[in-house]
């Protein structure tokens, strides 16, 4: 089992490497890691955020454990050598399309939310969000507009063959999950000619799934009913940016998006299993880099899904998640909870509940 560990920049070597602390300490036979630059961090040190040989060991490796890119001292780089690039480029390069995000509460740590108890205690969601098309890799420029004045420009799109072989993930995930059977696509079809080409592509993707309920949501009344309404989605399927957006306001909604893992797979199978990148959902916080205050659990839960999803280990996978409940039971909470944990404590404190 061979993982390629990616840290990145800002608080992503710190919560990485309670995650690779974490993996360590089950003494997993045949566990491999090995180190790769990328984000900021690899441009100045390669002139490049996804250096060719990271993305060759990505390429050799069964999983990769993704900490986080961005640093604003390349915010005025031209956009292909920013370090967002390095993340872009490896979802894409490796057609990791699947974006798996799950939002749920933990049974007995609904006082972690901002909702209500009653309301909390039926956050359980799974974002399934398409992640090599939309917006975020359209052409895009800027120009001057016809009034003289300069503008940006971004192209949206989808193809019916992208959104088919992502509901079709959904499908599958909503049969595999909990007993809801339940997918919600989430687009702006009521504006948008490409959510039109999404809801109806998503549409003829169900017939093969008579199982599972489907309904449609605009996402502005999605983002609504995610606070007002949690119980009322199971799986929720939706484009690159939308799933984005909506999956920072569900961790928002279970306490903190330093509790939010996340697996991006594709189709690639390994020796162990299929191939996946494996993240939290935050991103750098640069404004608490290197101040030892960051949440590990979105990326030490990341790895629990890496154990579940590239290498078939649920046994192991549930006994980190448990850790993690626990410590969060015990009181183990920090800032972005109101604690006063630092990010090594919460790390102990985790591999101490293994
Ligand atoms: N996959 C990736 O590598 C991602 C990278 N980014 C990049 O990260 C940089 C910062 O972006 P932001 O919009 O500020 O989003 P962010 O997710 O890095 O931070 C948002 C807020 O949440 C807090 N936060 C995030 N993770 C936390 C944790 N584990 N524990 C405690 N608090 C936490 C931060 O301190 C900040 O106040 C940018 O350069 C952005 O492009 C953003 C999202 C994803
Ligand atoms: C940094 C972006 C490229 C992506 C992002 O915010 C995310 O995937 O959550
Ligand atoms: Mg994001």
């Amino acid at each position: 089992m061979k993982i390629a560990v990616m840290p990145g920049d800002g608080i992503g070597p710190e919560v990485t490497r309670e995650a690779v602390q974490v993996l360590e300490a089950l003494s997993l036979p045949g566990l491999t890691l090995f180190d790769a630059d990328v984000g900021g961090m690899a441009y100045k040190r390669h002139g490049h955020p996804l250096p060719q040989e990271t993305l060759t060991m990505a390429r050799e490796s069964d999983a990769v454990l993704f900490g986080a890119v961005g640093d604003p001292d390349c915010d005025g780089l031209a956009r292909h050598l920013r370090p967002e690039q390095a993340i872009l480029g490896l979802r894409k390069e490796l057609e990791l399309f699947a974006n798996l995000r799950p939002a749920k509460v933990f049974p007995g740590l609904e006082h972690l939310s901002p909702l209500s108890p009653e309301k909390a205690a039926q956050i359980d969601m799974m974002f399934v969000r398409e992640l090599n098309g939309d917006v975020y890799f359209g052409d895009k420029g800027t120009r001057i507009g016809a009034d003289g004045s300069q503008e940006g420009w971004d192209m949206m799109s989808y193809s019916e063959k992208e959104v088919t072989r992502i509901a079709h993930v959904a499908f599958r995930t909503a049969r595999a999950g909990d007993d809801k059977n339940r997918v919600t696509s989430v687009d702006k079809a009521n504006v948008l000619e490409t959510s039109q080409v999404w809801r109806d592509t998503v549409i003829k993707a169900a017939a093969p799934h008579p199982d599972i309920a489907l309904d449609h949501m605009y996402v502005d009344n999605a983002a609504m009913q995610i606070i007002t309404n949690p119980g009322a989605f199971g799986v929720i399927l939706t484009g690159n940016l939308f799933g984005d957006i909506l999956s920072d306001l569900a961790s928002a909604a279970v306490g903190s998006i330093g509790l939010l893992a996340s697996a991006s797979m594709g189709e690639r199978q390994s020796a162990h299993g299929t191939f996946g990148l494996y993240e939290p959902i935050h991103g750098s916080a640069p404004d608490i880099a290197g101040q030892g205050k960051a949440n590990p659990m979105a990326t030490i839960l990341s790895a629990a899904m890496m154990l579940r999803h590239s290498f078939g280990l649920e046994a192991e996978a549930a006994r980190i998640e448990a850790a993690v409940a626990g410590a969060l039971a015990d009181g183990i909470h920090g800032g972005d909870l109101g604690g006063t944990h630092g990010t090594q404590a919460i790390g102990e404190a985790v591999r101490e509940r293994l």
